[in-house]
């Protein structure tokens, strides 16, 4: 099975309004063959998304984060089902930033289980930091955060894993294209023991310090599909251009 190539813009607490408007105008309606996806914050979802609709451009949505929870007593928070109502298919889930900020391997896998049980594809961020990978301990952190995420999902092969060493994020310090096909064939080779069938259908972004001119490194690799983009993803000219370096790949076995 192919593995159609995935550009997700994580635009984390960033831009206005008007902003996110002028993005969806201005997003090139031209290429399909990559997957872009948008993850404004939340309450530009719903405009952006209706904006999108009418005029008919080829972008998919997504939320930064969600609660496991379908509804109740959480102040703050969002739900799967009411992601969907607002034009979501994608949900970031475990990003290290929200891990720093306290979320748990336990709770990361509440919210994994829950987007599929809503219907929404969660992109599920792993990496080491710049201590667990002086003290080659990458595979070891990768594994932990892998098993505990995916233990007991049936649909694994639905689930989008994001590859992002923290010490890559925000640093203008990215992997080599080289260090993150060999951590990304393990991640492949982790999900071949958890889900023998899912191993070659699940798609791998690469993110950390990802721009428009070291893209096409990452995409001449044969286990990354895509790439998960925060500060070059705001600029519509660099995401564009990202997106369109992966414009020929074809994944998959
Ligand atoms: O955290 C990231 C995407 O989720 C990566 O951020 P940068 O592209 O700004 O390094």
């Amino acid at each position: 099975m192919l593995r159609k190539p995935l550009a997700v813009a994580n635009w984390k607490m960033n831009l206005s309004l008007d902003d996110a408007l002028h993005y969806v105008r201005e997003f090139d309606a031209s290429r399909r063959t990559v997957e872009a996806v948008v993850c404004p914050s939340l309450p530009f979802l719903f405009p952006m998304h209706q904006l999108s609709t009418s005029m008919n451009k080829p972008l998919s949505f997504g939320a930064q984060n969600m609660h496991w929870n379908e509804a109740g007593a959480h102040t703050g928070e969002v739900s799967a089902s009411m992601l969907r109502q607002v034009g979501c298919s994608y949900v970031i889930i475990g990003h290290s930033e929200r891990r720093t900020a306290g979320e748990t391997d336990e709770q990361i896998h509440r919210k994994v289980a829950s987007a599929l049980a809503g219907d929404l594809t969660p992109i599920l961020c792993v990496g080491e930091s710049a201590v667990e990978r002086v003290s080659r301990r990458t595979t070891q952190v990768i594994r932990r955060q892998l098993t505990a995420a995916l233990e007991g999902v049936k649909d694994i092969a639905r689930v989008v894993i994001a590859y992002e060493p923290v010490w890559a994020i925000g640093t203008g310090e990215p992997a080599t294209a080289a260090y993150a096909q060999t951590v990304h064939s393990d991640i492949r080779g982790i999900i071949r023991r958890i889900s023998p069938e899912s191993a070659e259908k699940v798609r791998l972004l690469y993110g950390g310090s990802v721009k428009a001119k070291n893209a096409s490194e990452y995409s001449a690799q044969p286990d990354i599909d895509g790439v998960l983009v925060g500060s070059a993803s705001l600029s519509i000219a660099e995401f564009q251009a990202i997106i369109q370096s992966f414009g020929t790949k074809v994944g998959g076995p």
